[in-house]
């Protein structure tokens, strides 16, 4: 090897004083469990009696839907039987039982095959070469094929295929953490429900090399063939094709890099999927029509089917909020309350939950860290209609997004002011839950004069039960807040993990 080239190496290594820089010591040990846990998967594929020579590869493998240590699909058999979702079905049971009331946690658990329409898979370079897509082993960088997996959306396993057949036709060199070299880290592959198409990131690191940027054009050009060849068959109709490039050196959990560039190297206009959630059958009366849009760098819900169901529960119990709270009221003062007059929505994705509401509230006022998610929550508001019929500007103004962390919304007197006046809150945090300055604000003395007529709601849309748990005792115990109403949503039935839909009122006093 050249000199030019080791200097090279040695410049995209990390350096003693690095963040990432790793002591010899620490790369053997690194070394060492990578053994053994190859070890160990080898040890379990042989002795398991579901072993099958698979489509895959040289070698025998299970397929996902058979692998014991496949994570998505351990509890498939019975997916309310999960411990997570046993632990929510006891704790909130716990509740309503301790506050005499007559209640049992509903736990919803919709289809069990095809419902994912999101995947994001690590690429590899197994030991004889060959490059493998798969998923990782929780607690390790051991590599499992989910060719075929059931929950994956048939379109998402077909993409897999013919992605995995390019790149080893191409020899695309897939991403080697221990060394750092490699291109090909993740792909991610995004299904429009409507048209099947799929929405493909190769996220990809690169190297001090030409001749890697030539293998990506190759790719690239290879991927767009393909789908013109196999549009018709509909097993691979790219949407889009998009590259992001994330050059940190180790393996980071994280599989996008905040810092790394995107570019739309295919597909039409800006490359956003559409989808629609709700029908006209879920809401006769407004025929509410949002089409959310999903450019690959915003949050999308895998199960977007399931989190639909979670929608119209929180349309359901709004509307039953605002008829109990008319009955209070004389006849002239109900035919204004058709309404709840401001929301306030906290991590709000590109309006998923806060649009698909928006009959509901005179006023939104939604917002979320993520800075690429308001020019989609803005053009999906540009084209709401109700009733066949474009939005009325009028109405339109007063709905609004910010592109702020939970934290930056609700501090200050700006933050003190929206709480005061929203009569809803809605949260949808990540799986880590609220941040703790949105507690204590939802905690603090936020009764306003425009909710004297009501109590205010708060919406808890959770996907992190171990953290509700906590944020629950810290919204209960401050005896601001009543659990009024409670749901388990089982969105990736075989996996442990429940989303909880919980619905909270300002106690009265
Ligand atoms: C579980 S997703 C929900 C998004 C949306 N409700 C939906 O259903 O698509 C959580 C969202 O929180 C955002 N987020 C994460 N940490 C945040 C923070 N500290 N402040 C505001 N938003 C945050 C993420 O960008 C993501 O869009």
């Amino acid at each position: 090897m050249g000199t030019n080239e080791n200097k090279k190496r040695r410049r995209s290594c990390p350096q003693p004083g690095d963040p990432d820089y790793k002591t010899p010591t620490q790369l053997r040990n690194a070394r060492k469990r990578r053994k053994s846990q190859r070890e160990k998967s080898r040890g379990s594929d042989s002795t398991s009696p579901k072993k099958h020579v698979s489509k895959e590869g040289s070698s025998s493998r299970l397929s996902s839907s058979q692998h014991p240590q496949d994570p998505s699909l351990k509890y498939i058999a019975n997916p309310k039987a999960a411990p997570t979702v046993q632990a929510a079905k006891k704790f909130f049971d716990g509740i309503f039982q301790s506050t005499q009331r007559d209640y049992q946690f509903p736990i919803f658990v919709g289809p069990t095959q095809g419902w994912r329409t999101v995947a994001r898979l690590a690429v590899r370079q197994q030991k004889d070469q060959t490059l493998q897509v798969g998923l990782f082993v929780p607690g390790s960088h051991q590599l499992l094929p989910v060719p075929q997996c059931q929950a994956h959306h048939p379109n998402i396993n077909s993409a897999v295929q013919v992605l995995q057949d390019v790149c080893r036709q191409l020899v695309v060199p897939a991403f080697d953490e221990a060394t750092g070299r490699g291109n090909l880290r993740y792909i991610a592959i995004s299904v429009e429900r409507s048209t099947g198409k799929q929405q493909v990131v190769l996220v990809w690191k690169e190297q001090e090399s030409d001749s890697t940027t030539q293998i990506l054009d190759r790719l690239i050009a290879k991927l767009i063939s393909v789908s013109d060849q196999k549009r018709k068959e509909k097993i691979f109709n790219l949407h889009s094709l998009w590259v992001h490039y994330n050059n940190t050196w180790k393996h980071a959990n994280s599989i996008v890099d905040r810092n790394g560039r995107w570019v739309q190297r295919h597909g039409e206009d800006d490359g956003h999927i559409q989808e629609v959630l709700l029908s006209n059958s879920n809401q006769p009366e407004s025929q509410l029509y949002v089409p959310l849009l999903f450019p690959p760098q915003v949050f999308r819900q895998a199960n977007l089917d399931g989190f639909a169901n979670i929608v119209i529960k929180i349309r359901e119990w709004l509307a039953e909020r605002l008829a109990s709270t008319a009955d209070t009221h004389t006849s002239k003062e109900k035919k204004k309350r058709r309404r709840f007059k401001q929301c306030l929505e906290l991590y709000g994705g590109v309006g998923t939950i806060g649009l698909n509401l928006v009959d509901y509230f005179d006023g939104l006022v939604s917002s979320d860290e993520n800075p690429y998610n308001k020019s989609c929550f803005e053009s999906s508001l540009g084209q709401i209609t109700l009733r066949d019929k474009p939005m009325r500007e009028s109405r339109r103004e007063h709905i609004v997004y910010h592109s702020k962390s939970a934290t930056d919304m609700i501090l200050g007197s700006q933050g003190r002011q929206l709480l005061e006046k929203a009569e809803v809150i809605i949260v949808d945090p990540p799986r880590k839950g609220l941040d703790q300055e949105v507690i204590d604000a939802l905690n603090a003395s936020i009764e306003g004069s425009q909710s004297s007529t009501s109590r205010k709601a708060l919406v808890y849309v959770s996907c992190g039960f171990d953290a509700f748990r906590r944020d629950y005792q810290g919204l209960v115990q401050s005896g601001r807040w009543t659990l009024d109403h409670a749901e388990g949503h089982v969105l990736f039935p075989g996996s442990d993990a429940i989303e909880t839909l919980s619905f909270f009122t300002t106690t009265e006093r």
